[in-house]
């Protein structure tokens, strides 16, 4: 196993036992040092499932997972746990909820539940939408919850009236998802920190699982992520971490590079292990990226040289507009793939902002070039799998409020709007769930509420209510009975005769079409799911599919998948390589983004150009950087000017903030 290593790396590998830090630049290895540590570990006798390492992405864990397979040649079916953070508490939560007063089956919501959450809170604090959206709201509390800041503490912190309203929505917000049984993205990882807290016991028990952590990207940790890795390397000591401070590019989710810089503080036995050669990238291509970073004041000093000589200069180009710049950069992807030499997956396109890629996907669509945009959910925005997966979770937990008022008419089964606020009002003014007062109806018409106000629901309205409350629990019957998933799910769509009402709603061929793939595809991935899992369960399923471990999407579309043009934005670059690489859009207001250009603040300009770093140190042998002379703002062009990190590359920004007039010269081809 020591080929393909160098000195340092072989030593960090050989490293079994104790703290260890590998803080080391851009391409040099850390990665790869991980990956090699655990086979070593495993050949050394560590029992694999007694390894845990933690990366940042699916998709680099699923890399990791890979790489892992080939180097240890066998097939075995214990394999070292590979997780994100988010993945690995959602395993742990299901252990413990009820330590914390939640149901083992709690719900996941994502950003589309938690704005349906957060806009039945903001209408009960009597809050306007003009005042607070809910989008607002949710992503405010999710600033809080990434600094561990609870509603309390939120509270106490308030000082404008914005910020109580929040505060006050925080704190409802909080109380609803309790309420329904369920968590959002950043409990995850907020109540996994208060679980040990509570119950040291079980922090003890979760740290003895394993024998080792091993942490990739850490740099980005927050505060939370710190404390619980932490936690859980206590027992054992035996605690690796990689990273790179000039590639720390979350500290507007609350990451702190701190926590790299002081991991000898907090190990005072670690050893620290630095790599300082570059095997990803060409020189010249290394050269732009060392010469860019030098321009963030505080740094750590570190070496990195590049282990591969000479290359290609990259390429800065220049275009009228953005239509021109999207036209070009695909037809010079086409017109390298021609000679057959390279594939469509050698290439890819890095973009700061979710805007840009529009245009470069209507001429990669013109083109007839396979593509793939990485870390989009889109797939799941469609109202058929949203629907789909709401029927599901209603099904695995009734309490699950959000997805209950979602299906309680989807398809359309009589029971209107009238009938569904006489519901939530009785669930409200008697403190039961939904699902209680729905599945709790007698006979005949129904009066609800006290001498103040009552409210009554007809003969006709409590029919259809009970044979929808029926559904639910006949179906949530079979699954503890153990039937097959998928067959369960097929059963479902026709029973509610949901696909005649896709037909219905679309009577355009082509849109019904697309519709009903959708619909076709979540069976296709439930079945899929159950074919891999040996205790194959709703929530188990509905885990993978929120935290974006199952990808779904037309089987055509998975086809392409496997060998398509990247596209990305830079912050979903990370820890990824490429042969060829388009950043597009360097311009002030772009890259760097204009929230940091308006506040003028050097530490989110430095995020930026660290981000520019990550985004130029992806590409292995071709870079070719790219910015717009004018883009369209509001349906008109405006001029824009070219990216400060530009003028610092080609040498030309002495002073960065005082720019002269002089604009990065095209390259000739
Ligand atoms: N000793 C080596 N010999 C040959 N190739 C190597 C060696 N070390 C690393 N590489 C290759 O260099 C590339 C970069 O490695 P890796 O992704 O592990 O770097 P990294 O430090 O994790 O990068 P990043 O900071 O971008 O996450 C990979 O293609 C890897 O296979
Ligand atoms: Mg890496």
């Amino acid at each position: 196993m020591s080929h393909g290593l160098n000195p340092e790396q072989q030593e960090a590998v050989d490293t079994l036992r104790g703290p260890l830090l590998v803080l080391a630049g851009a391409g040099s290895g850390k990665t790869r040092v991980v990956t090699f540590r655990m086979a070593n570990l495993i050949k050394h006798g560590t029992q694999p499932d007694r390894i845990l390492a933690v990366t940042f992405t699916n998709k680099a864990a699923a890399e990791m997972q890979h790489r892992l397979s080939a180097l240890l040649k066998t097939k075995s079916k214990i394999k070292p746990q590979v997780s994100t953070f988010h993945s690995h508490c959602v395993r742990l939560l299901r252990r413990h909820a009820r330590v914390l007063g939640y149901p083992e089956k709690f719900a996941i919501y994502d950003r589309g539940d938690q704005e349906s959450l957060a806009r039945g809170v903001l209408r009960d604090i009597r809050v306007p939408s003009d005042l607070m959206r809910p989008g607002d709201l949710v992503t405010q509390i999710g600033s809080w919850k990434t600094l561990g800041i609870r509603p309390q503490e939120a509270e106490r912190l308030a000082s404008t009236d914005k910020e109580h309203l929040a505060a006050s929505g925080y704190k409802k917000y909080q109380k609803a998802l309790r309420h329904a049984g369920a968590v959002d993205f950043d409990d995850l990882l907020m109540l996994t920190e208060e679980l040990f807290k509570i119950a040291p016991q079980v922090r003890q028990q979760e740290a003895r699982q394993f024998d080792h952590l091993l942490v990739d990207e850490y740099q980005d940790t927050n505060g939370l992520q710190y404390r619980i890795i932490r936690a859980l390397a206590d027992e054992h000591r035996n605690i690796c971490v990689v990273g790179d401070d000039d590639q720390s590019i979350y500290g507007w989710r609350g990451a702190e590079v701190k926590h790299i810089l002081q991991f000898k503080n907090d190990w005072p036995d670690a050893k620290v292990v630095r790599l300082e050669w570059n095997y990803r990238s060409t020189s010249a291509i290394l050269e732009t990226a060392n010469k860019l970073i030098a321009y963030n004041k505080h740094r750590h000093d570190k070496v990195l040289k590049a282990a591969r000589a000479g290359g290609e200069r990259p390429r800065i180009e220049q275009y009228p507009s953005e239509v021109e710049e999207a036209r070009q950069v695909v037809a010079d992807i086409a017109f390298r793939l021609k000679d057959g030499t390279r594939d469509p997956r050698d290439f890819a396109i890095l973009f700061r902002t979710n805007e840009q890629p529009r245009a470069i996907e209507t001429e990669l669509r013109k083109a007839k070039l396979p593509y793939v945009m990485l870390g989009s959910q889109s797939f799941f925005d469609r109202k058929e799998v949203r629907d789909l997966l709401a029927y599901l979770r209603a099904i695995e937990s009734p309490r699950d409020e959000v997805s209950m008022l979602r299906i309680i008419n989807t398809p359309p089964r009589g029971i209107g709007e009238r009938s569904v606020e006489t519901v939530l009002s009785e669930a409200v003014r008697s403190g039961k769930t939904v699902w209680d007062v729905v599945s709790n109806l007698s006979e005949g018409p129904t009066l609800f509420g006290d001498a103040e106000k009552t409210t009554t629901l007809s003969d006709k309205n409590v029919a259809a209510i009970r044979s929808f409350s029926n559904l639910i629990q006949r179906y949530s019957e079979a699954t503890a009975r153990g039937d097959s998933l998928a067959e369960l799910t097929r059963k479902l769509i026709s029973e509610t005769g949901y696909e005649q009402e896709v037909r219905r709603i679309y009577p355009d061929p082509e849109e019904q079409q697309m519709r009903l793939a959708a619909v076709e595809e979540v069976v296709n991935s439930v079945a899929a799911y159950e074919a891999e899992e040996e205790k194959p369960s709703i929530s188990g399923y509905l885990d993978q599919v929120t935290l974006g471990q199952r990808e779904m999407g037309d089987d055509k579309e998975k086809q392409l998948a496997r060998n398509a043009i990247a596209l990305m934005t830079l912050h979903a670059s990370k820890g990824l390589e490429f042969p060829h690489v388009y950043m597009i859009g360097l311009e002030d207001g772009i890259l760097p983004h204009s929230r940091s250009v308006k506040a003028d603040s050097q530490d989110q300009i430095d995020e930026e150009r660290r981000l520019c770093y990550v985004g130029i140190t992806r590409a292995q042998e071709r870079l070719t950087l790219s910015l717009a002379l004018t883009r369209m703002k509001w349906g008109k062009p405006r001029d824009t000017t070219p990216s400060r990190f530009l003028f610092e590359i080609i040498g030309q920004a002495d002073n960065p903030h005082s720019r002269g007039g002089t604009r990065p010269r095209s390259s000739s081809r």
